[in-house]
């Protein structure tokens, strides 16, 4: 059996800036990529119409040709990833299993466990800093703790980039491939279907970015770069970004801070990744949780057109704007006072970019009982937030173009008896 190196994709699909498979790539032995559709995963998503396997499937596709083009294959495989290990070992002689770092609960536990059976057989099993800038212990207090409040680390964070010498991995360059050729899995083997949602793309204007701070709070205009499942799926370096921003736009580059501030935070604060409240004094709220009421919010049939139109745009398209998303966390959790926790899952369900880190980060943001949270005193009026950011009803008119028709249903709840009645559970619950 010929010796190799393994090298497995799974946050990072793509073959450009690869830390992972730089460093495989450049190693002594012939490189097998793989990649592993884990039906722990795959199991729990109820509605086979899922975008996001659609999406790791298209960009599979892509990367499979591009590693053909290398005198390589993608080996795509469906199983528990520990059995498809132990089931690889039987056929190569694998020498090292490089990876790039996964900061998820579950996937540190299953890294942990591969680690552990490689480690037995004499494998070598390495991960990468790929997905973000700087992680875990890159950037700390002056005491050594781990920041909880955005300002103090987005400049840390600044000053540690500013002292940084860049790299850059030229993975695309390299073919050091094991020759082979396998089958690819189709969709509907793997037991799902295609959802017809159209992907954003992942080219966007440096024009955008300049304009970026002018322009990101109004959902109307298309002036966000829809990154984010990219970024989420790894079909994007984070490092090409954040040099596009660097000189362009300080605001666009604070949001792709903020996305590794919260991947530090999911790291730092285990507890979060168990359904508890990052304060969790927030616990103590008494959630009226109606189940009608939660129905109308996720159907966006509220009666507040913003929120309707936000909960619309997601369902269909699997994407929300970030001002809209504010607007629909902040009046599931104020105005109905409904469990964050019940919106968490319902945007995890829907969104083409869901990721833990900045979905959790986001909705503990709305309930107040995030590291670095908007005040529970403070209650977005979606009437105001649309004179700010929808005043000529571009969006509102796209999503809700019945909003002034007799049968649009009236408001749900009373937004000033909602304001009141929210302050007094938080005051109870936090004393
Ligand atoms: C309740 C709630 C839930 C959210 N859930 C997610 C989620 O599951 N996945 C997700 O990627 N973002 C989430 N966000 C953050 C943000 O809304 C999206 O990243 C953004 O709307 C994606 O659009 P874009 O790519 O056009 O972003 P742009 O505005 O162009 O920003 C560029 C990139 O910066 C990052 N970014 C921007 N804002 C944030 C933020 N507040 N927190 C972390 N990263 C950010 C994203 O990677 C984004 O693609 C959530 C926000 C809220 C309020």
């Amino acid at each position: 059996m010929n010796e190799i190196s393994v090298f497995w994709f799974r946050r990072d699909l793509r073959l450009e800036d690869n830390a992972g498979l730089f460093a495989a790539l450049s190693g002594p032995f012939p490189v097998l990529p793989i990649f592993i559709f884990d039906p722990l995963i795959l199991d729990k998503l109820v509605n086979k119409k899922d975008a996001r396997v659609e999406f790791i499937h298209d960009a599979l596709a892509h990367l499979k040709s591009e590693i053909q083009k290398r005198g390589g294959d993608l080996l795509i495989l469906h199983a528990n990833p520990l059995d498809a290990f132990k089931s690889l070992a039987q056929q190569y002689q694998i020498k090292q299993i490089l990876t790039n770092h996964d900061y998820e609960n579950y996937a540190i536990q299953r890294d942990s466990a591969i680690n552990l059976w490689a480690k037995n057989l004499g494998i070598v099993f390495q991960s990468f800093k790929d997905q973000v800038i700087f992680e875990k212990h890159e950037v700390l207090s002056g005491q050594n703790t781990p920041y909880t409040v955005f300002t103090p680390y987005s400049r840390k964070w600044k000053e540690k980039l500013a002292n940084t010498e860049w790299r850059q991995f030229e993975s695309e360059n390299l073919v050091n491939y094991v020759q082979g050729s396998f089958e690819m899995p189709t969709l509907s083997e793997l037991g799902f279907q295609t959802t017809g949602i159209k992907f954003p793309s992942s080219m966007f204007s440096d024009d955008l970015i300049q304009q970026y701070s002018l322009k990101r709070d109004f959902p109307g205009l298309d002036a966000t770069s829809h990154v984010s499942v990219h970024l989420r799926f790894g079909t994007i370096s984070i490092r090409n970004l954040v040099k596009r921003a660097l000189g362009k736009s300080e605001t666009w580059l604070n949001e792709l801070i903020w996305r590794d501030f919260y991947f530090n935070i999911t790291f730092h604060f285990p507890h979060i990744s168990q359904g508890i409240a990052f304060r969790k004094e927030y616990d103590r709220m008494n959630w009226r949780n109606h189940e009608l009421e939660f129905e109308a919010w996720k159907n966006g049939q509220t009666g507040y057109p913003i929120v309707d139109a936000g909960m619309r745009e997601l369902n269909q398209t699997g994407f929300m704007h970030n001002r809209v998303r504010m607007i629909v966390a902040s009046f599931l959790v104020k105005h109905l006072l409904i469990d964050w926790r019940w919106g968490e899952a319902y945007f995890a369900e829907k969104l083409l970019d869901f990721d833990f880190s900045a979905n959790n980060g986001g909705w503990q943001w709305a309930a107040g009982s995030g590291c670095d949270a908007a005040p529970y005193f403070r209650v977005f009026n979606p009437y105001l937030q649309t004179q700010k950011f929808d005043k000529d009803l571009i969006y509102i008119r796209k999503w809700v173009p019945e909003f002034q028709e007799l049968h649009y249903p009236k408001p749900i709840v009373d937004h000033e008896f909602a304001r009141k009645r929210v302050l007094a559970a938080y005051k109870e619950a936090l004393g």
